[in-house]
């Protein structure tokens, strides 16, 4: 029996056209992909005639073409994901309906990104298929990537409501829409995403300075590509987007203000510097716009002095076993308490924690760490739906938020708090974080995000697996079962302690 070697790298098919000058279809799919880390294989659709001024032929392929690529690159060189492209023909769409039923029959993991292409930037129509026609589609495809021209076709509304085309188009069947803003005349960009996960909608919006840029050939097949990129990657849509879009904007800004040549959109990789970054928004960035910096914790992003360990433990017993070894914060994390006890142990935990001056971090109950003057409080993503920040921020108490993924990062950052956390950085058994686990190297790219506010890392993180995390040059170590279920705590708190008072990269 021979033995299938295993790909490095997630494999992505696409599925488009060719266009002989280079800068879209194919082309751009395939410089995007291998520049996000996937292998390609590509399927033809098309054989487009194409220069700078016109659109001049579209020569489709015949499915019997596209049928035998496939049967040999199914089972020998199999898809995470399939991004989809130019379909010409009526033959076309349903031979895309048969194969992507059979390949999801075969891989119910598998994700389909179909970029809805009708017109060519340099003007003319690709193909004469209607709104109807692509619709049968629909139920096959995980994430559809139209302009607001595309989206209105295919939501057949002319409406300039973006919430109200996105509705449409997921009634048709897609489980994701992002509908793209990029053709806005606008100074702001907005990118509008509707996605059905988990069986409830989630609104996921990003807003970018529009970059002109007349290197822009193929932006529309490279953003499609990189979405795709990035889910095969194992990023969630919200975070896949949110690279996607910095991946845009550091492209379109590389030839910014050279003029009068119709370039090829460049494909320069992850993007890593925070100003290619979007800004989030949505109801909680527009609730709280108005909203002051948190007070700090008088430490800044690569200051001298550091935060260091950030024990989280859950009880007075544990606060007072390890108050006495000198830490610049702790948390207490309080689950399943009446409400006379709960508000009890917040009261002893402030004031053991002023006696030793430590950072008291009160998790989740803010209105009594308010009552009680703690430090601080923490929440965490669902904590943000419910508690008033105007209110933890009047009463002059520090603000840490949880964020699993850029897309979080970017928006805890943009509400100032005192510090953010990332996690869980691995696997843990202290709470479900099925789905949301990071990694050293995502959290290394997350990093590269944070401006001035001080960073907890946090999941997982045991002293053997603290020295990686600390390489990082994260600014604290969060650790709950590492010192609850060490053998020798205190001697568990020393270790980190030590490690930490070395300067990270050294
Ligand atoms: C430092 C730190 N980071 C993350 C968390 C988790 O907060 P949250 O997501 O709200 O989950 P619960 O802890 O409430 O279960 C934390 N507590 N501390
Ligand atoms: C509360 C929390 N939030 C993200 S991971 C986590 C648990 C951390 O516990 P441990 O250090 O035992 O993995
Ligand atoms: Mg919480």
């Amino acid at each position: 029996m021979t033995i299938k070697p295993v790909s490095l790298k997630p494999i992505v098919w696409t599925i488009s056209g060719a266009d002989c000058s280079g800068g879209a279809g194919i082309s751009a799919d395939i410089k995007t992909l291998h520049s996000l880390g996937c292998e390609v294989c590509h399927f033809i659709t098309a054989n487009t005639v194409q220069n700078s001024n016109q659109l001049i032929a579209v020569n489709a392929t015949e499915c019997q073409v596209l049928q035998q690529q496939v049967d040999a690159l199914k089972t020998d060189k199999p898809p995470a994901v399939i991004k989809v492209g130019l379909i010409v023909t009526l033959q076309q769409v349903h031979w895309l309906v048969a194969v992507l039923t059979q390949l999801k029959a075969a891989n119910e993991k598998l994700v389909v990104v179909f970029d809805p292409v009708g017109s060519a930037s340099v003007g003319g129509k690709f193909h004469d298929l209607t709104a109807d026609s692509l619709t049968v589609l629909l139920p096959l495809i995980d994430v559809v990537t139209p302009n607001m021209l595309e989206a209105q076709v295919l939501a057949n509304d002319n409406t300039d409501k973006v919430d109200l085309l996105a509705k449409g188009i997921l009634k048709l069947g897609a489980t994701a829409v992002v509908i793209k803003g990029g053709h806005s005349n606008q100074q702001v960009m907005e990118d509008y995403c509707l996605a059905n996960i988990d069986d409830e909608q989630h609104v996921f919006q990003l807003a970018s300075e529009k970059v002109n840029s007349d290197f822009s050939h193929g932006g529309g097949c490279s953003f499609a590509s990189a979405l795709a990129a990035y889910l095969a990657n194992n990023h969630l849509l919200r975070d896949a987007l949110t690279l996607t879009k910095a991946f845009i904007n550091q492209g379109l800004k590389h030839h910014q203000g050279i003029k009068g040549y119709y370039g090829a959109f460049e494909q320069l990789g992850k993007a890593n510097n925070a100003n290619d970054y979007p800004q989030i928004c949505g109801q909680l960035a527009e609730h709280y716009k108005a909203l002051p910096a948190f007070k700090s914790l008088g430490i800044e992003r690569d200051g001298s002095q550091g935060l260091g360990l950030y024990p989280v433990v859950d009880s007075l017993e544990w606060l007072t076993h390890l108050l006495p070894l000198g830490l610049e914060i702790i948390q207490l994390r309080l689950k399943n308490l009446e409400q006379d006890q709960l508000e009890q142990q917040i009261k002893q935990a402030v004031a053991l924690c002023q006696a030793t001056n430590t950072r008291l971090f009160i998790n989740d109950y803010w209105q009594l760490a308010i009552k009680y003057q703690a430090y601080g409080v923490h929440l965490g993503q669902e904590d943000l739906q419910t508690a008033d920040l105007h209110a933890i921020e009047q009463a002059g108490i520090r603000l840490g938020i949880s964020t699993h993924g850029c897309y979080e990062f970017l928006l805890a950052q943009q509400l100032q708090p005192s510090y953010l956390a990332i996690g869980a950085i691995f696997p843990t058994v202290t709470k479900n974080m099925t789905g949301q686990i990071q990694g050293v190297d995502t959290l290394s790219h997350t990093l590269k995000l944070a401006r001035h506010i001080p960073v907890v890392a946090i999941g997982g993180i045991s002293l053997t697996r603290s020295e990686d995390v600390w390489a990082t040059g994260v600014d604290s170590l969060a650790v709950v079962t590492a010192i609850t279920q060490a053998e020798k705590p205190e001697q568990a708190v020393k270790d980190f302690q030590q490690l930490m008072s070395i300067p990270a990269g050294n």
